[in-house]
C-alpha cells in the first residue's frame, strides 16, 4: 500500500465511512476525482473487507464524448474485475419535462439511480469523488447564496448512504496518485466554461485566489467547514436541550414564551424562530428573523408578517404563529 492509500483508509477509519460487511457503490464519471476514488478503494478493499461495485450514467449531453466516458469505466472496471452499473439517460428531455436546468436533471437523476442500485442490489454506502478543492468552491458559492455562519460547512464526509473519502485529499495528489497508478481519465471540457456560477468560482475565482494564497486557500476552507460543521452540529444539540429543558417554548404548537425568550442571546432566539419558521415551511431570511426577533420588545398586540399568509402576534405573554388568510403576504 502506497502512503496515498494508508492515508485514504486511515480517513475511512478515522470517520468511520465504511465498516465491515458495508456493500460500496463508487460513483465513477470517468474523470480524474472518481478515477482515483476507484483505484483507492480497490487497492484498500482486502482490508476493509467490504463488497464494491460501480455506477455509471451516461448522460448523453457530449454524444461520442459521453459514450467515450461509459467506454473508459467499463474497461476500468473490467480491469479491476468489478461490478459495473451503467444506465445512459436522455438527459435534455427529461430536463425539458422537469423544467430545471440540464445539470440539476443529471444531479437528480444521478441520485435516484444510486437509490435504485441501493435498494436492487443491497448497496449500504455510496462514494462520490469530491476532494478537498470541491469543498473549497462550495463553501465560497455558499456565501455568495447569502449563507448564515453555520451554514458554511461546505460538503459533509458522511451524509446519509453517502459518503465522501476523498475529501482530505487535494486535486494535486489525486493526479499524483493516478500518474503513479499509471491510470488514465477522461476530461469533461464542458467543465472549463464560466457561464454557470459554480464554474465560474472554480474556473475564474479560485485560480485568482489561489495565485496570491499558493497552498493556504484550499486548506483553510477545509478548516473552515469543518469548524462550521462542527458549530452546527453544537448549536443543534444546545437549542433541542434549550426547548426541552423549557415547556413555554412550544415550535410545535406555535407559541413562543415572551418572559422564557427574553433570557436568551439574540443568537439563541434567532435559531428558535429559524426552526419555528422552517417547521411550517416558511421561508428564513435574517430579515424575517430580525423583524420577529424585534416583536419581543413591542407592544403586546403588534404583529409582523412571516411570509405565506402567516404572521407572529405578541399576545397574552406569547409569541403566536397564526393564519392571516392573506396569502398575499409573502413577506
Ligand atoms: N456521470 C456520472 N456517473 C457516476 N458518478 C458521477 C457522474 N458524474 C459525477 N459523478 C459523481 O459525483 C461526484 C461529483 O461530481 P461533480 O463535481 O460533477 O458533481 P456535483 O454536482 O458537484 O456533485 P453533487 O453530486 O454533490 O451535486 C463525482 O466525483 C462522482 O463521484
Amino acid at each position: 500500500m502506497n502512503r496515498t492509500e494508508k492515508k485514504f483508509l486511515e480517513n475511512i477509519r478515522r470517520q468511520q465511512l465504511v465498516s465491515h460487511g458495508d456493500a460500496v457503490l463508487l460513483a465513477v464519471s470517468g474523470g480524474p476525482d472518481s478515477m482515483a476514488l476507484l483505484h483507492l478503494f480497490a487497492a484498500v478493499v482486502p482490508v476493509l473487507r467490504c463488497r464494491l461495485g460501480v455506477a455509471h450514467c451516461n448522460f448523453t449531453l457530449r454524444g461520442e464524448e459521453s459514450d467515450g466516458d461509459e467506454a473508459f469505466v467499463r474497461d476500468a472496471c473490467a480491469e479491476l474485475g468489478l461490478e459495473c452499473h451503467v444506465r445512459r439517460f436522455d438527459t435534455t428531455a427529461v430536463s425539458a419535462a422537469w423544467k430545471k436546468s440540464t445539470e440539476e436533471t443529471a444531479r437528480l437523476l444521478r441520485y435516484e439511480f444510486f437509490d435504485e442500485l441501493c435498494r436492487e442490489s443491497a448497496f449500504t454506502r455510496i462514494a462520490t469523488g469530491h476532494h478537498s478543492g470541491d469543498n473549497a468552491e462550495t463553501v465560497l458559492f455558499n456565501l455568495f447564496r447569502g449563507a448564515a455562519a453555520s451554514g458554511l460547512h461546505g460538503i459533509r464526509s458522511k451524509h446519509g448512504k453517502i459518503i465522501r473519502p476523498l475529501l482530505p485529499f487535494t486535486r494535486r495528489e489525486i493526479v499524483a496518485y493516478l500518474e503513479e497508478k499509471g491510470s488514465g481519465w477522461r476530461v469533461d471540457y464542458t467543465n472549463e466554461g464560466v457561464e454557470h456560477d459554480r464554474n465560474f468560482i472554480r474556473n475564474r475565482v479560485i485560480p485568482v485566489i489561489e495565485e496570491r494564497f499558493a497552498l493556504k486557500f484550499t486548506p483553510s476552507m477545509q478548516r473552515i467547514s469543518e469548524q462550521a460543521g462542527e458549530l452546527e452540529a453544537f448549536i443543534e444539540q444546545h437549542i433541542s436541550r434549550l426547548l426541552k429543558a423549557n415547556p413555554g417554548l412550544d415550535l410545535a404548537a406555535g407559541k413562543l414564551h415572551v418572559g422564557a425568550m427574553r433570557q436568551l442571546s439574540i443568537f439563541e432566539q434567532k435559531e428558535i424562530l429559524k426552526r419555528a419558521l422552517k417547521l411550517r415551511g416558511l421561508p428564513v431570511d435574517s430579515q424575517a428573523l430580525g423583524r420577529i426577533a424585534g416583536l419581543l420588545d413591542r407592544q403586546a398586540g403588534r404583529s409582523v408578517p412571516a411570509g405565506a399568509g402567516v404572521e407572529v402576534v405578541k399576545q397574552d405573554g406569547f409569541l403566536r404563529f397564526r393564519q392571516t388568510g392573506d396569502p398575499s403576504n409573502h413577506r
